[in-house]
């Protein structure tokens, strides 16, 4: 009487025997399963499995340019490797050469969406606007304004106003404290330094300035944090950590604050006399004007992009010299040597062969964008050194990996700026050994003001004070949308009587 067929144990066997082959099949391919489909056509490049659905998204873990600079070394994909993130193909370079091919081919000329990067309206600013009539507008306009040779000129009396800013607040913290916690100090000046690029100095009382840094803290965490809607198509369905909708009402503050200082620029119709990048935007010929939403999307990213990063990259760097005595000696001296008693210029900076050294040591073992901070997207189909990468691809370089990696750099773990005496190597873009603002038509436009900005604050920095810590200095990092110094640089200032 209990010999009854278990029919639905049956059934539920033979679904599964049909079924989970087919899904063997789909997930076992190298890269993962967001690769099956094109494993049979061509050659894939060599990659995890990873998990099924997540693909290998969970085994990036808070270090992704470490996870995946080893990754690609325990399956000899330096080249390319071949990943899935959810259901998106990736491929990852790891090389100066496939580097190139990707950060310099026609193919990969858009960036992959992020939902919160299109909330926060920068589809329509230069970093995600596809690459089109508008993109080379923007383009067109920002170089010759905003990063013109005769701007970055022109701003540096302001860049010096916020140096000897910041040295005051240095010297007050050490008065108050006995210490000083830089970063701080360089987020105030580096965001002082891009609103009075922006808005003009002094266009920003305490209270919108304020608003404003909060905004772009905001901003920051919103695109540094992950969205799983960004690797599956689920629609509006999927908002778990509430991103989109903080973006959302992100936005709204952003356009009201934004519109405000716009439409006062207007109405006081001074802008045909100032150079600041609004009055720049609103003085354009008629042909070439943007309207007021897209006005604000550039100004946004400007102020956004431009901060935090300065700030970063100096905290790397100056951690890098309360570490190394002997180098910021070095430094100093050479300043001594070529600028003497008056502080330091933009002019003497093509002398100083020693701090601007430095300053590419620092961008090889701690870029502020390890992983070029934006992707790229295949928009076609296209290969990379042999392998088929398909249209919709996203496609990243691990610069990080690359200058960490000993084939290529000698002692590629220690700091020694005079490596850079005996090679010189361009940061700019055209060295892929050393690329850490991206290459090819969308490298990052702000590179030289970036740097400019960089090498003047931190020869004064060097120049004004010797800096030492109580505390062991930590190199642990913290990757959010750039890689920062997870525990803030906390060191000591004392000042230099300089009229020896
Ligand atoms: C030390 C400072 C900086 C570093 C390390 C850096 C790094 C980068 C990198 C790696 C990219 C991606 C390039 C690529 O895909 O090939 C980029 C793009 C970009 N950067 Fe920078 N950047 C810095 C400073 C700045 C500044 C000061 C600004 C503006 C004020 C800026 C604005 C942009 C913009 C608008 C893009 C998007 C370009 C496009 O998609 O066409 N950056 N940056």
């Amino acid at each position: 009487a209990h010999n009854h067929a278990p029919w639905p144990f049956l059934f539920l066997l033979s679904t599964l025997s049909l079924t989970l082959p087919l899904f063997f099949a789909a997930w076992l391919v190298p890269g993962g399963f967001a690769w099956h489909k094109y494993s049979g056509n061509a050659p894939v490049a060599p990659g995890p499995i990873g998990w099924p659905l997540l693909g290998s998204l969970p085994l990036l873990g808070p270090l992704a340019h470490r996870k995946l600079a080893s990754l690609s070394k325990s399956h000899r994909a330096s080249r390319l490797m071949a990943l899935s993130f959810g259901a998106t193909p990736v491929v990852v370079s790891s090389h100066p050469d496939t580097a190139r091919e990707i950060l310099c081919g026609a193919a990969f000329s858009d960036r992959p969406t992020k939902v919160s990067a299109r909330l926060l309206m920068f589809e329509r600013a230069i970093g995600f606007a596809p690459s089109g009539e508008y993109w080379r507008h923007l383009r067109r306009i920002a170089a010759g304004s905003m990063f013109s040779p005769r701007r970055i000129a022109a701003s540096e009396t302001l860049r010096s106003a916020v140096a000897d800013g910041m040295i005051d607040r240095v010297r007050r913290e050490m008065e108050e404290t006995g210490m000083v916690v830089l970063r701080g100090v360089l987020q105030k000046g580096s965001l002082e330094s891009m609103v009075g690029s922006v808005f003009g100095r002094r266009s920003l009382g305490e209270v919108e300035g304020k608003e404003l840094a909060d905004m772009v803290k905001e901003g920051y965490e919103l695109i540094g944090s992950f969205n799983l809607g960004d690797y599956f198509s689920l629609g509006g369905l999927l908002d778990l950590y509430g991103v989109g909708r903080r973006c959302k009402h992100l936005a709204l503050r952003v356009k009201a604050l934004m519109g405000k200082l716009i439409e006062e620029r207007r109405t006081h119709g001074e802008f045909s006399k100032q150079d600041d990048f609004l009055s720049l935007l609103l003085a354009l010929p008629k042909e070439e004007s943007l309207s007021d939403s897209d006005i604000i999307a550039v100004l946004w990213e400007m102020i956004f992009r431009g901060t935090d990063v300065v700030a970063i990259l100096l905290e790397w760097i100056m951690a890098r010299m309360v570490l190394h005595p002997n180098i910021q000696a070095k430094a100093r001296e050479e300043l001594d040597t070529f600028v003497g008693d008056r502080s330091v210029q933009d002019s003497d900076v093509p002398k100083l062969r020693y701090l601007r050294a430095i300053v590419k040591e620092a961008l090889r073992l701690h870029p502020p964008g390890p992983l070029l901070s934006w992707a790229r997207l295949a928009i076609q189909d296209v290969h990379v050194d042999k392998f088929l990468i398909p249209a919709g691809t996203t496609a990243m370089v691990n610069m990080w990996a690359i200058t960490h990696d000993g084939s290529i750099w000698k002692d590629p773990w220690a700091f020694q700026p005079e490596r850079f005496f005996e090679e010189d190597v361009s940061i700019l873009g055209s060295d892929l050994r050393l690329s850490p603002f991206g290459s090819g038509r969308r490298v990052c436009p702000g590179r030289v003001l970036g740097l400019t900005t960089v090498h003047l604050w931190l020869a004064r920095l060097i120049q004004q004070c010797n800096w030492t810590a109580n505390h062991p200095v930590q190199l642990s990092e913290c990757l959010r949308l750039s890689l920062e110094m997870k525990k803030p640089l906390v060191c000591q200032a004392v000042r230099r009587d300089r009229s020896r």
